[in-house]
């Protein structure tokens, strides 16, 4: 009787986010003890324990299959887990916690714009000063592998613990490669980005180990997770429309061109239409039912769309459930 153990951010800017995500999906994290306490659990979901962890213990945790899901940024995944393919599943991105890894050098440097400039500054760099050029970088892997497919050699890394891009003004390295949002901080440091620099477009990820113990008590708690958070997707992206019709077939035939589908028929009725509809192609969803014989097309949101097959559990049981 093994639980499912989700980790999620303790603390940062993931954190937040976090919550949000489970609330959309009807689901309350509890943290019995307030912040201090790593340890919660789901409201209503017993089988289902939460560890709260730092974005980055949350990737490692996943490595070592001592979490089953875990809610991280890619890039993270990338750099604390040697082999991803076969380490971890991607369930789903979450679409927040968005930010690129880039390779960024002083805005001074004019003549280098692209990987193939470094690369040529790099071994320059080596001749004329005896030593090679410093990296300054918290993502030591992501660095190495990307350099590599460069063909990038003369360089050496500094690691940094945090306050990268300072590196170059304080002399303690001559470029970065770190995370970067909204780009103030590279600015605010007069680094610039290569054109071809950008390592990693990353963003929050719900992730699954695949060498968690996935016993059936875990497999079936991931199931009723994964139903909520698949329905409210699934209902973020679409519409119910409904109106009434001179002819429901030919109707249902027209609005099918773009994407929309009947879900509950009543054979008994010729001229009600009610389908879920791609939120982008409602005005014409309309305009076809009005060109049907509709007098009036109504829309509604919805909160959750459930359905028998679920397109984010299925792939993650063929690769854990035996
Ligand atoms: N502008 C940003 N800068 C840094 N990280 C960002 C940014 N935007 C999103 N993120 C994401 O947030 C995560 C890092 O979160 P956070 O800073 O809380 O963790 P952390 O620094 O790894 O924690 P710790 O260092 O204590 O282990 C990364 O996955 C990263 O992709
Ligand atoms: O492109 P921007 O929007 O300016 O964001 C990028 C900055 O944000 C992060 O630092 P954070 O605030 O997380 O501090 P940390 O270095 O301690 O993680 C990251 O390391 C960059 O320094
Ligand atoms: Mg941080």
């Amino acid at each position: 009787m093994s639980k499912l153990i989700i980790a999620i951010p303790s603390k940062g800017r993931l954190q937040e986010n976090t919550h949000d995500f489970f609330g959309r999906a009807g689901l309350k994290v509890e943290q019995p003890g307030g912040a201090r306490n790593y340890r919660g659990a789901i409201k209503g979901l017993d089988n289902v324990e939460i560890a709260f962890l730092s974005a980055s213990e949350i990737a490692r945790s996943l490595a070592d299959g001592s979490v089953h899901f875990g809610i991280t940024g890619l890039d993270l995944v990338h750099e604390n887990i040697t082999d991803p393919q076969n380490t971890v599943h991607i369930v789903t991105p979450l679409g927040f916690g968005s930010a690129d890894v880039v390779v960024a050098v002083p805005k001074a440097w004019i003549d280098v714009e692209t990987m193939a400039d470094l690369s040529d500054v790099a071994s320059d760099f080596r001749n004329r000063h005896g030593r090679r050029l410093r990296v300054a970088t918290k993502y030591v892997n992501l660095t190495r592998s990307f350099f590599a497919r460069y063909g990038i050699a003369d360089y050496r890394i500094v690691e940094s613990a945090g306050a990268t891009e300072g590196a170059p003004a304080a002399g303690s390295a001559e470029l970065i490669v770190d995370i970067t949002t909204t780009g103030s901080t590279l600015h605010a440091n007069n680094l610039k980005i290569l054109s071809d620099g950008v390592m990693l477009k990353s963003q929050a990820n719900l992730v699954a180990s695949l060498s968690a113990d996935w016993s059936a008590t875990a497999l079936a708690a991931a199931r009723s997770i994964l139903d909520r958070v698949a329905a409210e997707e699934t209902a973020r992206g679409v519409k119910l429309v409904k109106a009434v019709v001179h002819d429901r077939t030919q109707a249902l035939r027209a609005v099918s061109q773009i994407g929309a589908i009947q879900r509950f028929s009543d054979i008994n009725d010729a001229h009600h239409v009610s389908v879920l509809c791609p939120k982008d192609a409602v005005a014409d969803c309309a305009e076809l039912l009005i060109g049907e014989g509709a007098e009036t097309v109504t829309v509604e949101t919805l909160d959750y769309v459930f359905t028998k097959e679920n397109r984010l559990f299925t792939p993650l049981k063929e690769k854990v459930g035996g």
